[in-house]
């Protein structure tokens, strides 16, 4: 079933995971076959596959392209000189290093010079490697200028796109997509697309997966609603450009390695697609926050987005969590984030507003790390203010915020250009020095003494 919905001069098609067809000229689409001899128009079918042909049916992913000239129209890749070494794919004790402490990052300028979406890619850590299929990188991206003359092309992963800052036109081979912050967007691997910015100077967090995709997380006893809707998933439509671009390029991440290819025509020549290998957008507004009703603090994967999964069940390769607006209720309970351990490791970003567990220092466009076990929790300052509140808060609404966190079993190493960094914050650790002992060894005694005998 499809739905087509209007965003401006922008339509899309709804939902998630379904079998979509689109065509920006009637009759575009070959009726009953995919690779009929002629296609109508003229056109030259082409398929996209997200997995293996084999793959179970119910996990496979491939979409059918018709379009006026295939991909394939292009001269050699070369290598391109400079290559970005700021973007890596596999993750060594070669190029990146390895770090337990609590990591924070201010928020990343936007430079003066010149930079468009791919000059201005940067990673920030990650695990395992985009060869193996295995693995998945944190980047973060600072922008001021659109692609011009050139599409971007990743066949390393799958992209989770968190903008922060300034709006993002993506022009797809499916159509394109206009992304604000506070939506998010997935671009497939092996998709090509443009980003335009047209607000200018832009900024925004990216999850790469390798050798798995996104899917919505099981509800479990949650039932059959809740969290993020299927149909607030929104897919582009057909659109393309008949157009001859002397030079134009194709910079392909391959290995994490930049190549371009040259070639003298856009490659939004898409006139019609069809198939569930697509990219898409979200807005987390949409999200329908789950929580404790009645006391405790509930683990933050109640509020899944969008999960990767890796083979072991429950186990994530990387899942994308928000904290957004909501009500917090709880009785007699500390109600910020609790003081913890994880054996999973926690990337944090913050698109707007603060977040509860850091009252100075955790800002818009910036970025935390807490590694596998590495322990975090509550700023000083916000364990104070909660102890200060006391018990008689009633509900709260928690407003004007929206954290997210990237979330792995696989240990993160740490690129140089995030451990260098003049953004990273050499005094995080101060957050949590002041945190004094409450401890009372007379009330602490008097009170078990009277839980386990005077009652
Ligand atoms: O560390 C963090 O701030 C993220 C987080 C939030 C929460 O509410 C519970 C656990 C957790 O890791
Ligand atoms: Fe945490």
């Amino acid at each position: 079933m499809e739905n087509s919905i209007s965003g401006g001069d922008f339509e899309y098609l709804s939902g998630f995971g379904n079998h979509f067809s689109s065509e920006a000229l009637a009759g575009a689409l070959p009726p009953a076959q995919n690779s009929p001899l002629v296609c109508p128009y003229g056109l030259y079918a082409e398929q996209i596959s997200g997995t293996s042909f084999t793959s179970p049916r119910n996990r496979n992913l491939r979409s059918w392209f018709y379009r006026i000239k295939p991909s394939v129209t292009h001269e050699p890749f070369k290598s391109r000189i400079p290559s970005n070494e700021r973007i890596l794919s596999e993750f060594n004790n070669s190029n990146t290093s390895t770090n337990p402490t609590q990591l924070r990052w201010k928020p990343i300028h936007v430079p003066d010079s010149p930079t468009d979406f791919i000059d201005g890619l940067f990673t920030m850590c990650g695990s395992g490697s985009s060869f193996m299929r295995h693995g998945y990188a944190i980047h973060m991206y600072t922008a001021n200028k659109s692609m011009d003359n050139c599409a971007f092309c990743n066949a390393d992963g799958d992209f989770l796109i968190v903008p922060q800052q300034g709006r993002l036109l993506i022009t797809t081979e499916c159509g394109r997509l206009k992304v604000s912050p506070g939506e998010i967007a997935i671009l497939p691997q092996g998709f090509r697309f443009a980003v335009s910015l047209p607000d200018g100077p832009s900024r925004g967090y990216v999850a790469e997966i390798f050798g798995t995709h996104f899917q919505l997380p099981d509800l479990g006893p949650i039932g059959a609603n809740g969290l993020a809707a299927p149909r607030d998933f929104l897919v582009p439509t057909a659109w393309f450009e008949d157009k001859s671009y002397p030079g134009y390029t194709i910079v392909q991440k391959f290995g994490g390695e930049l190549f371009f290819a040259v070639q003298d025509f856009s490659p939004f020549n898409v006139v019609a697609w069809h198939g569930n290998y697509v990219p898409y957008k979200y807005n987390l507004s949409k999200f329908c926050p789950y929580n404790t009703v009645l006391f405790d603090h509930s683990d933050p994967s109640i509020n899944t987005v969008l999960t990767a999964p890796t083979d072991k069940p429950g186990v994530a390769l990387l899942d994308f969590v928000i904290f957004p607006p909501r009500w917090l209720v709880a009785e007699h309970t500390f109600r910020p984030p609790y003081y913890h351990r994880n054996c999973m490791s926690e990337f944090m970003g913050l698109i707007h507003g603060g977040y509860e567990a850091k009252a100075d220092g955790f800002l818009p466009g910036g970025a935390s790390l807490h590694n596998c076990m590495t322990p975090h929790g509550p700023d000083t300052k916000s364990y104070e203010a909660t102890i200060a509140r006391g018990n008689d808060v009633g509900p709260h609404k928690i407003t004007d915020t929206m954290a997210f966190m990237f979330e792995s079993c696989l240990i993160p190493r740490i690129s140089k250009w995030a451990v260098e960094s003049p953004f990273l914050d050499k005094d995080y650790y101060q957050c949590w020095i002041g945190l004094r002992s409450h401890f009372a060894v007379t009330e602490t005694i008097s009170n078990s003494r009277k839980c386990q005998y005077d009652e």
